[in-house]
């Protein structure tokens, strides 16, 4: 088993991975909490495949467990999802002292996490992150959010888990595709943390090459996220280097209307706003078919249609690094080397013609 320890100011959780943690899931939680009633949040693609047992492992260590199921998909990062929740578990009693568990994806942890952050303005939060999203990223950190009509993650907290499970044997049942969207959140990673793991992920040429190195993958994306997390836990500097290819992706994603999945956008968002900073001489020659050549190499898509429409340009502006209208852009002066680039909003259409 690998731990990596997330050390904040006013909290410390481990990450901990792998490929056992599936069948301990209530030694492990009930190490970290004391019997209680607890939510066990899931979705309805995850539920049929593991709530029952996880349900029953937390009942053999006296938890009290409520069996909560959303439909599964982005729909569900919603305030009304959110809002039912939260009032099923005022129905039944919960409290303070009590706890939940998103058991899930990216959309789990993250509508989960909103609601433990506002049931009684807070209650314990643990993550097991059963998509490769989830594992790689989003279980870590402590950002939860949903969307509101158009606008991607706009209501949301930094509210961080007691405890984190990642262990690579869920991903067998994940279908290729939700594996893969997950994977560009991993290319990204390796490049913005250093050149050996972006050598690494230039060794992985395909689906099942994914699948074999998935507990590897996962140690070094952590491990990255968390020093980052750990020095600039509430965005205000550094962390926004995790946002690489973001501001363009979340874009891309609204503007699909589901046809996207956040991984998919963000890969064509890393490999546009690159080849625009290459071509001004920010990023060296060569880097977007660089990255190109890993997201193609397991079949992410990689160009838009929406780039540079006024719908596109409309959508910039509830990137939460627009600061009065400046947009604080990643790019990447190499491997490892994440920069801030400032750029007006108004300026953008130029910035993507020349
Ligand atoms: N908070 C963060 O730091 C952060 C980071 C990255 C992404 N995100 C968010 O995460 C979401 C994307 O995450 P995702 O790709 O996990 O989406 P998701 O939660 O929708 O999962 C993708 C699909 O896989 C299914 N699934 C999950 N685990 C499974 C398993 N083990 N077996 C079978 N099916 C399984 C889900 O039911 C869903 O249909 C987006 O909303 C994105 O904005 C958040
Ligand atoms: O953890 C972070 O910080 C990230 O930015 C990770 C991203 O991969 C993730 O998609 C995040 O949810 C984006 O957040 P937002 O602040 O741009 O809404
Ligand atoms: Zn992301």
């Amino acid at each position: 088993m690998s731990t990596i320890t997330v050390d904040l100011a006013t909290k410390k959780y481990d990450v901990k991975i792998d490929n056992t943690l599936h069948t301990r899931i209530g030694q492990e939680i009930s190490a970290v909490w004391s019997t209680r009633k607890i939510v066990l949040l899931t979705d309805n693609n995850v539920g049929p495949l593991y709530l029952e047992d996880t349900s029953r492992q937390l009942r053999d260590k006296g938890f009290d467990v409520l069996e909560l199921v959303v439909p599964a998909g982005e729909q569900s990062k919603s305030l009304s999802v959110a809002g039912d929740l939260i009032g099923k578990m005022a129905s039944a009693g919960f409290t303070r002292g009590d706890g939940l568990i998103a058991l899930g994806g990216g959309v789990i942890g993250d509508l989960g996490g909103v609601v433990a952050s506002l049931y009684m303005r807070g209650i314990a939060f643990i993550q097991i992150a059963t998509s490769l999203t989830a594992q790689v990223d989003s279980s870590v950190g402590g950002k939860t959010a949903v969307n509101l009509g158009d606008t991607k993650n706009i209501a949301g907290s930094f509210y961080q888990p007691d405890l984190d499970l990642v262990d690579v044997t869920y991903l067998d049942t994940l279908t290729d595709r939700d594996l893969v969207e997950g994977y560009a959140e991993v290319v990204k990673t390796s490049a913005l943390s250093d050149q050996n793991f972006f050598e690494f992920t230039g060794q992985i040429k395909s689906i099942s090459d994914i699948r074999e190195h998935a507990q590897e993958l996962s140690q070094r994306a952590i491990a990255y996220k968390a020093r980052v997390v750990m020095a600039d836990e509430k965005e205000a500097g550094e962390r926004q280097f995790l946002n690489f290819g973001h501001t363009f992706g979340h874009a891309i994603e609204l503007l699909a209307h589901g046809e996207l999945r956040h991984g998919e956008a963000v890969a064509i968002g890393m490999v546009a706003i690159s080849s625009r900073f290459e071509q001004n001489g920010i990023m060296p020659k060569g880097m977007t078919d660089e990255l190109l050549s890993r997201l193609e190499a397991v079949g992410l898509p990689t160009q838009s249609e929406f780039i540079g429409t006024t719908h596109f340009f409309d959508r910039l502006i509830n990137d939460k690094k627009n600061h009065g209208g400046v947009l604080n852009l990643v790019a990447l002066e190499s491997i490892g080397n994440p920069v801030i680039v400032k750029k007006k909003i108004a300026d953008m259409p130029a910035f993507m013609e020349n």
